[in-house]
């Protein structure tokens, strides 16, 4: 039952009006300092750790007009139930298209050989799916204090749920076991997260708004610290609240959904950008090559500066780097995977200009990253995720590759959207995995120096001495990750973005308190109602929560006062393993059915065979099934020998070989590629 179309326009008009007359005021930095009575800090010096946060987080116009549109919506919704005619019928209301920021699909001419850049057009039935700033999917009911779009707070008796830092100092307190999985697989999690996650900020303009532990506006979601918290110098950890939007695309009104600010599809937007703008600015425009740099006595191409001020200090001459995604430089041993994948890109490049001397820089770049996304998707699948989730989820869910032949189950109906699930909880569990310190190592593997994670997180002088990303990148081969578990390493739990910069009110942050914070922020419903989505049991108290270890469900009952309050991050994250898996049963199942639809519902999936324009041939996709992340990491790094599988440590069992002996990708079988016909312009090819 919806209402007239220009009754429900002349509400919202009339919503619009108010919500901008009640917000209008605070559009800058400037007014929000005014208006809490504040100094703004000085701008020379080291940052505190509440900007290097924000400098991680992602505000655009556009997320805020959408931010603004759910808002209104809301705001009209409330007139229309004070309506008393209305009252009493039960309406159902959809924002008018000019109210509706996702009313204008982008056309797509079908099929295209290239994926687009801002991940539309994939989907022949429906343009957005998988587009960058499109709202996350859900899985489970939302869990909002007030059923829409506030955090929850309350526990099922009623009592206020407890503070996340709480939850933090008692459940992930620091320790650090050594992993199955090498800290290159566990910083390649990270790579691949910042490929299909990044939720839009509340903002202004371009930049995530300012919270103070004082105030308490709608926008920000404070933890403030617990008395006996060796965090008792600072208030709180101050942290804004993820962007609101409409949860789908016809803009009925639901509950409050989030954003996610780049494309949902492993297609390395975060290396090729999310938008058009971005993606050309990264381009040399020549030979299909991205802009590099080179540094003095280094070897090999580095990403290019970059001084937009995301860096802890950039006074001095050493920059942090640039990329397709804002976190890129968020720490080196990522920046170093990042260097990785665009030297893979500039080699492959150039190999295809050998072979195919006619080609333009545009039919160069194009097909060049057609292949890196391919060879990216398949060490993903081979190599990456069956660690994680264990060979028997991998062949449940249909995420095995198909043997020599084409993958022929891709499926329209497929919604690849990440789910808030996925995003806020299950994939977070690599924060579990991280580890302290860092090693550097020589072209044999042999260590040199070590470091800590915070030395190295948004301070890149570590890029530029003693060897570089390149001894950083060879370092994560050999060192271990810690186990997956609910420990966190002190670094992340009590020194994140710390800077000792001083006059500020969060010094440092703690990961796993905003990570339970967060999925409060988002309405992620608790624990138990994960477990029975997974088909685990529904647990009535906490001695039946038969996957978590007898210590941490004690742990849980003196934090929580009902087995159905426990934060669904710290659940997972105290699970078990799953036999022959990383993952404990509740994380894994949610990671294998996002991956199931990334690979389903994507038409550009690279082995998927049933469409002539779009895939690859069979004997090119046989090729691309050689590779390996071995292979990859040999041919753009200064390295003699490697471990077979560069995802976990070396052992008896995954032995360091030579880099010759690994098999190569041969790119002669892209000789004569067919290639989309472009219309020729006064010069220009469109
Ligand atoms: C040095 C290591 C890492 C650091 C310092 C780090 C830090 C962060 C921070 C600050 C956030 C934003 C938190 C928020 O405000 O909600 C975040 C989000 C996230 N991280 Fe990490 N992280 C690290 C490694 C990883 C790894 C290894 C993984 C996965 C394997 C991972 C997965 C995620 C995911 C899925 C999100 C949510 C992204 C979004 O939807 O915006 N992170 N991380």
């Amino acid at each position: 039952n919806y209402l007239p179309d220009s009754y429900v326009e002349n509400v919202f008009y009339q919503a619009a009006r108010e919500y901008q007359t009640q917000n209008g005021q605070m559009t800058n930095d400037e007014s929000i300092y005014k208006h809490y009575g504040l100094r703004k800090k000085r701008q020379n010096g080291p940052k505190d750790a509440s900007s290097l946060h924000a400098s991680v987080l992602r505000t655009t116009p556009e997320t805020q007009k959408i931010h603004e549109s759910f808002k209104i919506a809301l705001k009209a919704s409330n007139m229309l139930k004070q309506n008393s005619t209305l009252k009493k019928t039960t309406i159902k209301l959809r924002a008018p298209p000019k109210f509706c920021p996702f009313a204008f699909e982008p056309s797509c001419s079908d099929p295209e050989k290239y994926r687009k850049i801002d991940g539309s057009c994939n989907n022949p039935g429906n343009s957005l799916l998988g587009k960058s700033t499109t709202p996350f999917k859900r899985l489970l009911r939302t869990a909002y204090e007030d059923s829409i779009q506030e955090p929850r707070r309350r526990g099922e008796m009623g009592d206020l749920l407890p503070n996340p830092r709480e939850i933090a100092l008692k459940i992930h307190d620091p320790l650090e076991n050594p992993a199955k999985i090498s800290h290159f697989g566990v910083i390649f999690g990270q790579f691949i997260d910042h490929d299909f996650a990044l939720s839009a900020s509340t903002g202004f303009g371009s930049s995530p708004i300012k919270c103070f532990c004082f105030s308490n506006s709608e926008d920000c979601v404070n933890i403030p610290t617990p008395e006996d918290d060796i965090f008792n110098d600072q208030r709180c950890q101050v942290l804004t609240r993820s962007a609101a939007s409409f949860d789908k695309f016809d803009c009925s009104l639901g509950a409050r959904e989030q954003l996610n600010t780049v494309t949902h599809w492993l297609d390395l937007s975060h290396q090729y950008g999310s938008d058009d703008f971005t993606a050309n600015n990264l381009r040399s425009f020549i030979d299909g090559k991205l802009k590099t740099i080179r540094i003095g006595g280094m070897e090999g191409e580095f990403m290019p500066n970059t001084r937009t001020g995301t860096c802890v200090d950039e006074t001095n001459e050493e920059l942090c780097f640039e990329a397709g995604d804002s976190r890129t430089s968020q720490n080196l041993a990522l920046v170093s995977i990042h260097t990785i994948w665009v030297r893979e890109h500039n080699r492959v490049a150039l190999a295809l200009k050998e072979i195919n001397p006619q080609w333009t820089d545009e039919d160069l770049f194009q097909e060049a990253r057609r292949i890196v996304i391919a060879e990216y998707q398949n060490v993903i699948y081979k190599e990456w995720l069956p660690n994680l989730i264990g060979e028997d989820f991998m062949n449940l869910h249909g995420l095995k590759l198909s043997n020599k032949k084409f993958f022929m189950g891709y499926d329209p109906d497929t919604n690849p959207h990440l789910s808030a699930e996925f995003s806020t909880a299950a994939f977070r569990f690599g924060h579990t995995l991280v580890r302290s310190t860092l090693t550097k190592t020589d072209n044999e593997l042999r260590p040199f120096s070590n470091f800590t994670l915070g030395s190295i997180m948004l301070r890149p002088t570590e890029a530029y001495t003693n060897g570089g990303l390149d001894s950083i990148c060879r370092g994560l081969l050999t060192d271990p990750g810690t186990s997956f578990d609910s420990h966190f390493t002190d670094e992340l739990q009590n020194h994140l973005f710390e800077t000792g910069a001083f006059d500020v009110q969060t010094r440092r942050f703690s990961l796993s308190s905003i990570n339970i914070m967060r999925g409060r922020d988002h309405g992620l419903p608790p624990y138990n109602d994960f477990r029975k989505f997974v088909g685990l049991s529904e647990a009535k108290t906490f001695d039946e929560l038969t996957e978590i270890p007898e210590n941490l469900r004690e742990l849980l009952k003196n934090v929580y006062s009902s087995v159905n309050d426990i934060d669904a991050f710290t659940g997972g994250t105290c699970e078990n393993s799953r036999p022959g898996a990383l993952l404990g049963p509740t994380f894994a199942d949610i990671v294998a059915r996002q991956f199931k639809d990334l690979k389903f519902g994507d038409r550009y999936y690279y082995e998927n065979g049933n469409n002539d324009t779009i895939r690859f041939t069979l004997k090119q996709l046989n090729q691309i099934r050689r590779g390996s992340m071995s292979r990859i990491l040999c041919d753009n790094l200064d390295l003699k020998f490697i471990q077979k599988n560069a995802f976990l440590p070396p052992s008896k069992e995954n032995t360091i070989v030579s880099c010759a002996s690994l098999k190569k990708v041969n790119l002669k079988r892209w000789k004569d590629e067919p290639l989309p016909q472009r219309q020729f312009f006064n010069n220009f090819f469109f």
